[in-house]
């Protein structure tokens, strides 16, 4: 190898957790033209392989990069001062009849340009990128005309190009019924059904189609049309279901073949079985149920014993999760959902894959052949990323076999 420059990378002798579990043993992971093309343990990894290697590192944890699978980072303004008025107890419904919630980012949003809204949603993804995301999703929602939603989708694809990270676009044009529909949600989702989902479509903007199936968002018969309108058009779908209360929406989508249904803490048996009947992936949003102080807590026990994957995600929103830290995340899916640390770590790599329909791709997993999007932290042990809240233990950030955090 005398003169040319190794084309391999290495990093050896790491603890790794491969995005379903953690090996017993010491192991090596090799690089190659922006994929992994080994892993094997230190014990039984050809020497003069391993001298062919750019060296990159030795020890530390080694994790496939995040994948927060359930954001909504794109948006206008602060709702600071709901906060304010849910801490005196007016609640997160409560704040929404009345007209703030959801539709005051919208307001916010809307006034914001296509400039100002990339310009405020960079740092919210620089922060969750310094700390090991690798792959997020972006929903838009807080647009509601078809020109605001397709603006939102726009920015989240500029956020994709302009930084070293993979972004996955989700149109949620029924999040809210926005004010000039308010006596007409059926008008307004036969927009999103007739023209918003077209729209994005024509123009490349969206991986996926979301909706809120709830009370105060829309009904398990306008959701399923919105699915049926995605279907049209190829789009995968997912859904905000069962949150608040119990409505039938994660089984909804799930008969059109979901690819999730996230929040889901009102789910019940049928909703479960109905999850593992489609394949799809359960989305649990520690941070919403933390911020909005919920008491119901999702069926944890029995998704496990279905087998139904189970995915963790941020959910950063102005709203119901303004956190922008997946590492916090990981923590809450075990304190507050009693995940064990394993599974907040599947959720986030493997299984957040999953519920982005980006699993047959490899990503969130180390193994040969995926892209080599991974992160090496200062830990002794991958349950002591969710174990410790401590920001900065990211040693390096690695994306598309590239160093981008050192
Ligand atoms: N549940 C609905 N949508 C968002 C909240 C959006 C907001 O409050 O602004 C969620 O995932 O929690
Ligand atoms: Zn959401």
């Amino acid at each position: 190898m005398s003169g040319t420059q190794p084309t391999a990378t290495l990093w050896r002798d790491v603890t790794l957790f491969d995005g379903h579990r953690t090996h017993p043993e010491p192991m090596a992971v090799i690089v190659e033209a922006n994929r992994i093309a080994q892993v094997v343990p230190m014990a039984r990894a050809d020497d003069a392989r391993l001298a062919e290697c750019r060296e990159m590192a030795r020890g530390g944890v080694l994790t496939p990069g995040l994948v927060d699978c359930h954001t909504h980072l794109v948006f206008g303004g602060s709702r600071a001062d709901e906060f304010e008025q849910r801490l005196e107890g007016v609640s997160y419904e409560e704040i929404a009849r009345r007209g703030g919630g959801i539709l005051s980012t919208v307001n916010a949003t809307r006034a914001a340009s296509e400039d100002e809204l990339f310009a405020a949603a960079r740092p919210r993804l620089e922060a969750l990128m310094a700390e090991g995301v690798t792959t997020v999703e972006i929903k838009s929602g807080y647009g509601l005309t078809v020109s605001d939603e397709l603006k939102m989708l726009r920015v989240a694809r500029r956020l994709g190009e302009a930084l070293p990270v993979r972004v996955v676009t989700t149109l949620l044009g029924a999040h809210a019924l926005p004010p000039e529909f308010a006596n007409d949600s059926d008008g307004y989702i036969r927009l999103v059904c007739e023209e918003m989902i077209p729209a994005a479509d024509a123009d490349g903007l969206a991986d996926a189609v979301d909706v809120f199936c709830e009370k105060i968002a829309f009904s398990v018969a306008q959701c399923e049309r919105v699915f049926a309108a995605a279907k049209d058009h190829g789009l995968p779908i997912k859904a905000h279901a069962e949150q608040l209360s119990s409505l039938g929406g994660s089984a909804a989508a799930a008969r059109f073949g979901a690819l999730s249904a996230d929040h889901i803490e009102y789910l019940d048996e049928a909703g479960v079985a109905a999850l593992r009947d489609a394949g799809s992936v359960a989305v649990l949003l520690p941070g919403a149920y933390h911020t909005l102080r919920e008491t119901q807590l999702p069926p944890i026990d029995a998704l496990r014993r279905a087998g139904v994957p189970m995915a963790v995600a941020t959910d950063a929103n102005p709203g119901s999760s303004p956190i922008f830290d997946p590492t916090l995340m990981l923590n809450f899916a075990c304190t507050l959902f009693r995940l064990t640390p394993q599974e907040a770590l599947a959720g986030m790599t493997a299984h957040g894959a999953q519920a982005l329909g980006l699993a047959e791709q490899g990503l969130g997993r180390i193994q040969a052949g995926a892209p080599a999007d991974l992160c090496l932290w200062d830990v002794d042990t991958p349950a002591a990323l969710a174990y410790a809240v401590q920001p900065g233990r990211l040693r390096q950030r690695i994306f598309n076999g590239a160093l981008r955090h050192d």
